[in-house]
């Protein structure tokens, strides 16, 4: 070293180069500009090299830019110091950095040579120019596979959306599970049901959805499939973990990894929810079962036509299905029941869906049979009526063993007759009865006299017989809607209903009614060689609605019965002895009339009928009864009585021929032969079938001109059966009678009834006469009818005129004929005055 630096500073014989320099100053700053450009030269390149090697990070060999720079920086250094070493000689640390710069200059040419092959190796212009153009075709080719690519893509990408949209739409379950289980794919429905997305599918745990029983069966069937790569189908019964029990078709296939490859890659399930399906099959099952059942049934469409009956309609009715098939289900209608009926069962049927009753219909044999029937309508998802279902048991049997029990429980089985407990109930009914219509009924308590001597002497077997035979003539002797039970022993009740709004007139009823029983149960029994003749009592009591107790009546009846069995039996009496005594006058007075009309002590009274100019036009015909204790008795304490028996037909056909031998009279008489005789007629009289065959006769009999008879009937004659009543008077018309409308404007008849009645006159009752003065109602009512009168071209007459005010009224009204004590009182015929009044 030592050498080396003595060789290099210490030798004078080297010459230093500096001096040079400062005889020529050109060369000096020609050298320090030229160094100075070099280092700084030298200096930029290492920054070039290396944001070269920062951006191309690509590029190999990238320490060698490192060692260049380092070299280049090396030179740039020498530089320097060779401008330094002008002014500032450091020649160590000139010779320093050159030892440096060698040094690296070294490495560097080393590493440059050792890269040489490759660098060699490396592609030239020309070659990247070649190698461009091939991949500029690379790349455009790839471009168009990747089109080409895409578009296929695409296509597929749209195949599997459209594939997907339609599966989301399959009302099933599809899906795709790979190998392990796992969902893969799964459509809309399926997603749905596991209340999950399709992202979420890898998540699904069956386990949560079903019952660990239905997953055990779901995997031994997924197994078959993924291991064995059978096509399976099957019907699973899931519960599902909600609990709801659900039937599935679920129909599994293995999908295999390639389509020439035979590993399995998953599968693919279809399940179809077939629970509704299933249901209803076996609802079929079950219907088609029923079908086959004991009760009748039929089947029809929504407009009635008989679609299919089962064994049992044509074991009940004896019609085959062919017999009714496309028929209508009224060819088994009995007849028994009326269109009301069938609309009422009909519209039950339309507004609740169904009816139920009993029905009677007919089989083909025409025999006639009670059903238990249920009738149900059948409605489409709509509510649209498609079937009518009539489901029925013959109940033949049964109806006649309730009917036999309930005959056991409610009548005596000896007598046949209602018991003591359905009495009651009847009693019940006629209160009601009673209550609604007003009218009165009767009890009657009947007890057969000495029926325990008979028992005992003739034994309990002809008791028994003689039981049956008055219980049966008891049931005779009343109308269909009254009531004869047996109330125990020799007791029987009988009920009467309807009978009449006055106690009176009720009580006269019953009490013809007890006697007819009195008489029918009195008549003789023959009981085989013995011939017996019972009598009985009756006790009677009448009742009014449901005033009374039952009870009560029962005893009033039983005791006026017991009252009856001490007036010596085979009699009857009332409860209220006020009305005993009313009926007793009653009878007697019955008996008396007949007597009377024997004994001619009846007799006709007249009074006058006069015209506006008070001359005679006739007299009605008043009849009266001269008693021979009671004087002379009116009409109004006699008639109604005659009326109720036949006595009226009597006592109306006396009056009419002593009024026609009257006419016969006057017709020889010059100064008479035109005057008119009026004749009441009681509607019972004029209802007789022979009435106008008796008018005729009293008229032929005595030869008198029909015209001057003039018969006067009451509204009562023309309230029943208008068109047998005008034939009727069209009849007695066509003899030439007159006919007048007694007491007229107080009945109900209709102005039509006067149309159409052939009359002659109407007579304004004296009721409107009496207050004619005094009454506006009374005045436009007799103003009325002499105004309708006069434009039916009826004659009119008024009746009780007393006063002349009355008459002046009347005469104003328009009414020109009169009748009424201003005129004259009804008198014997002896004492009828003639001349004008
Ligand atoms: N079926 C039959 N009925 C008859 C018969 N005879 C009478 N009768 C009916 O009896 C009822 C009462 O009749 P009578 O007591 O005779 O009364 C009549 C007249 O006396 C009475 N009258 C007549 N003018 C006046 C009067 O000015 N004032 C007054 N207070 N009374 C008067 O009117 C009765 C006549 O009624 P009518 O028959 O409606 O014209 C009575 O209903 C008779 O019908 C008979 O033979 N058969």
């Amino acid at each position: 070293m030592e050498w080396l630096g003595q060789t290099l500073g210490g030798q004078s014989l080297l010459l230093p180069h500096g001096y040079c320099l400062t005889w020529n100053p050109s060369l000096l700053w020609t050298m320090v500009i030229s160094d100075a450009v070099i280092a700084l030269s030298y200096f930029s390149i290492p920054f070039a090299l290396w944001y070269f090697a920062k951006k191309r990070p690509d590029i190999p060999y990238r320490w060698l830019m490192v060692v260049f720079g380092m070299f280049i920086v090396a030179c740039g250094v020498t530089h320097i110091f060779d401008i330094v070493n002008i002014w500032q000689p450091s020649y160590w640390a000139s010779a320093y950095a050159k030892a440096f710069t060698g040094i690296i200059s070294f490495a560097t040419a080393i590493a440059l040579w050792c890269i040489m092959p490759l660098a060699l190796k490396a592609p030239s212009a020309q070659n990247l120019k070649v190698l461009n153009q091939e991949l500029a075709r690379s790349h455009a080719e790839l471009e168009s596979r990747v089109q080409q690519r895409t578009a296929e893509l695409t296509s597929a990408l749209n195949q599997s959306h459209r594939l997907s949209e339609a599966l989301d739409h399959i009302p099933a379950f599809v899906y795709i599970k790979d190998t392990s289980g796992k969902y893969i794919y799964a459509n809309r429905m399926t997603l749905d049901f596991f209340k999950c997305s399709a992202d979420d599918l890898l998540q699904i745990d069956e386990s949560k959805y079903f019952s660990a029983k239905t997953l055990s069966r779901i995997k031994e069937v997924e197994k078959r499939v993924l291991e064995g790569g059978e096509d399976t189908r099957e019907e699973i019964e899931a519960i599902t973990a909600d609990d709801k029990k659900h039937t599935f078709l679920q129909i599994k296939t293995p999908i295999y990894e390639s389509a020439v490859g035979r590993n399995i890659g998953g599968l693919c399930g279809i399940s179809t929810d077939i629970t509704d399906l299933k249901n209803a099959e076996i609802s079929l099952r079950i219907a088609a079962t029923a079908f086959e059942s004991s009760d009748g049934m039929l089947i029809t469409d929504a407009d009635c036509a008989i679609l299919q009956v089962n064994p049992a309609f044509t074991a009940i009715t004896g019609y085959s299905a062919e017999d009714v098939v496309g028929k209508n289900p009224n060819i088994l209608s009995s007849g028994r029941h009326d269109r009301l009926f069938y609309q009422a069962l009909w519209d039950r049927v339309n507004t609740t869906g169904t009816w139920c009753g009993e029905i009677w219909n007919r089989r083909k044999n025409g025999e006639i049979y009670p059903e238990r029937i249920t009738i149900s309508e059948v409605k489409d998802n709509d509510g649209k009526v498609t079937n009518y279902v009539s489901v029925f048991t013959d109940i033949s049997e049964s109806k006649a063993s309730s009917e036999q029990i309930e005959h056991l429980a409610f009548y005596d089985p000896l007598t046949n007759l209602p018991n003591r407990l359905l009495l009651l109930d009847r009693v019940r009914q006629a209160f009601s009865s009673s209550n609604r219509t007003g009218k009165k009924g009767a009890l009657l308590f009947v007890d057969l006299d000495h029926f325990k001597v008979l028992n005992d002497t003739l034994g309990h077997s002809t008791g028994d017989l003689l039981l049956k035979l008055q219980a049966e003539r008891l049931s005779h002797c009343v109308r269909a809607g009254d009531t004869v039970a047996r109330f125990g022993g020799d007791e029987f009740v009988v009920v009467l209903e309807d009978l009449d709004r006055n106690a009176t007139e009720a009580a006269a009823i019953a009490e013809q009614i007890g006697n007819k029983i009195l008489a029918t149960l009195h008549e003789p029994c023959q009981f085989g060689t013995h011939q017996y003749q019972s009598t009985s009592s009756i006790g009677i009591t009448l009742f009014n609605g449901d005033e009374h107790e039952i009870e009560d009546l029962l005893k009033q009846a039983d005791i006026s019965m017991y009252q009856a069995k001490k007036a010596g039996r085979n009699t009857l009496r009332f409860f209220d002895p006020a009305m005993q005594e009313k009926l007793s006058v009653r009878a007697s007075l019955e008996s008396e009339l007949r007597y009377a009309i024997e004994k001619h002590q009846l007799a006709l009274y007249y009074q006058v009928q006069v015209d506006d100019n008070h001359r005679l036009i006739g007299a009605e015909a008043l009849i009266r009864w001269i008693h021979p204790e009671r004087g002379i008795v009116s009409p109004v304490d006699f008639i109604p009585i005659a009326e109720e028996s036949s006595l009226i037909l009597d006592v109306g056909h006396w009056v009419i021929d002593t009024a026609c031998l009257q006419l016969a009279e006057w017709a020889k008489s010059a100064e008479k032969k035109h005057l008119m005789i009026a004749v009441n007629v009681s509607a019972h009289q004029f209802r007789a079938l022979d009435f106008v065959q008796s008018v005729h006769q009293a008229i032929d009999l005595h030869k008198i001109d029909a015209s001057r008879l003039k018969l006067e009937l009451t509204e009562s004659v023309i309230l029943e059966d208008v068109d047998e009543v005008i034939a009727k008077m069209h009849a007695l018309k066509a003899l030439g009678v007159r006919l007048s409308l007694d007491d007229f404007g107080t009945g109900y008849s209709s102005l039509s009834y006067l149309k159409k009645l052939p009359l002659d006159q109407v007579k304004i009752d004296q009721s409107f006469v009496r207050d004619l003065a005094y009454d506006p109602n009374d005045a436009i009512m007799v103003k009325t009818i002499i105004d309708l009168a006069n434009n039916f071209r009826i004659n009119v007459i008024a009746e009780g005129v007393e006063t002349e005010l009355e008459l002046e009224i009347l005469k104003d009204y328009g009414c020109r004929l009169y009748q009424g004590y201003l005129f004259g009182k009804p008198v014997p015929i002896e004492k009828l005055q003639f001349s004008a009044i």
